[in-house]
C-alpha cells in the first residue's frame, strides 16, 4: 500500500520546525501500534524539508535563502529543488509504502513567491502540474501565528536569512495565501492555532494522529 505524503507549512517562527520530528516520533508509534509492518517490510516514516532534502536540493537552499534573484528565478529554482526532491525521495519512499513529512513544500510557494512577492498564480500553477503531475500532500498541517508574535520568536533565536529579513506586510500577505488557500480545499488541511504553548499543540496533535 502506498504510504501518505503530509506537509508542515506556516510563515517563518510560526513553530512548525519544534513539532515536526516530535509529530514523526509519535507517528512512528501510532503506525507501529498498528501493526502495519507485521505481514510486510516495517514501513518507516521519512523526514524531510524544502528547498533542501537532497543534496542538489540543499544546494539549491543555500542559493535560494542568501543570494538576491529575480523573482521568477527565485520561483523556478524552489520547483527545480522540489523535482529533485520528489525523484529521489519522495516518490521512492511513498511508492515503498512509507510515510513521508516535509518541512514545507508547494504551499509555501504559493504563499513566499505568489502571495509574498506577487508571482502569478498561473505561472506557479503551470509549473505544479509540469513538476508534481497528480503528486499533491494527502494531509497539511498549517501552523498559523499572527505576523508580530512569529516576528518576536525570531528575533530571540536565530540571524535571519533573506527571506526572514522581509517586512511585515510580506508575511502579512504570505500569511493570507495560505488561508486563502485553505478556504479553497479545506479537506486537506489541519489549521494549528500556533499561538498556542507547545504543549498545548503537542495534545492537538497527538489527537490529530490518532485519527489518522
Ligand atoms: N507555541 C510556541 N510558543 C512559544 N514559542 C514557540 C512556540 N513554538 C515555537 N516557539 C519558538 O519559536 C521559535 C521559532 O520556532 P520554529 O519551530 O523554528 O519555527 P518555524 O520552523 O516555523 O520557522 C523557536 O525559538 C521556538 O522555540
Ligand atoms: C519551500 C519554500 C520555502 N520558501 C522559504 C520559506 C522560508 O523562509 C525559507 C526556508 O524555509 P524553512 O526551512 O522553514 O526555514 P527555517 O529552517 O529557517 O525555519 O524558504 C519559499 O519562499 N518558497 C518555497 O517554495
Amino acid at each position: 500500500m502506498r504510504g501518505k505524503f503530509i506537509t508542515f507549512e506556516g510563515i517563518d517562527g510560526a513553530g512548525k520546525s519544534t513539532h515536526l520530528e516530535w509529530f514523526a516520533d509519535l507517528l512512528r508509534q501510532r503506525l507501529g501500534a498498528q501493526g502495519y509492518g507485521q505481514a510486510s517490510p516495517a514501513r518507516k516514516v521519512v523526514t524531510t524539508r524544502e528547498p533542501g532534502g537532497t543534496a542538489l536540493g540543499e544546494q539549491l537552499r543555500e542559493l535560494l535563502l542568501h543570494r538576491k534573484m529575480h523573482l521568477e528565478t527565485e520561483a523556478l529554482l524552489m520547483f527545480a529543488a522540489r523535482r529533485e526532491h520528489i525523484a529521489e525521495i519522495i516518490e521512492p519512499a511513498l511508492a515503498r509504502g512509507d510515510w513521508v513529512i516535509s518541512d514545507r513544500f508547494t504551499d509555501a510557494t504559493f504563499a513566499y513567491q505568489g502571495g509574498g512577492r506577487g508571482l502569478a498564480r498561473e505561472k506557479l500553477e503551470a509549473l505544479e502540474h509540469w513538476v508534481q503531475e497528480d503528486l499533491r500532500p494527502d494531509l497539511t498541517l498549517l501552523f498559523d501565528v499572527p505576523v508580530e508574535t512569529a516576528s518576536a520568536r525570531l528575533a530571540q533565536t536565530r540571524a535571519p536569512d533573506k527571506f526572514e529579513a522581509e517586512n511585515r506586510a510580506f508575511f502579512e500577505r504570505t500569511r493570507a495565501e495560505y488561508l486563502r488557500r485553505v478556504a479553497e480545499v479545506p479537506a486537506r488541511y489541519v489549521v494549528i492555532d500556533a499561538t498556542e504553548p507547545i504543549d498545548a499543540i503537542r495534545v492537538k496533535l497527538e489527537e490529530l494522529i490518532a485519527r489518522i
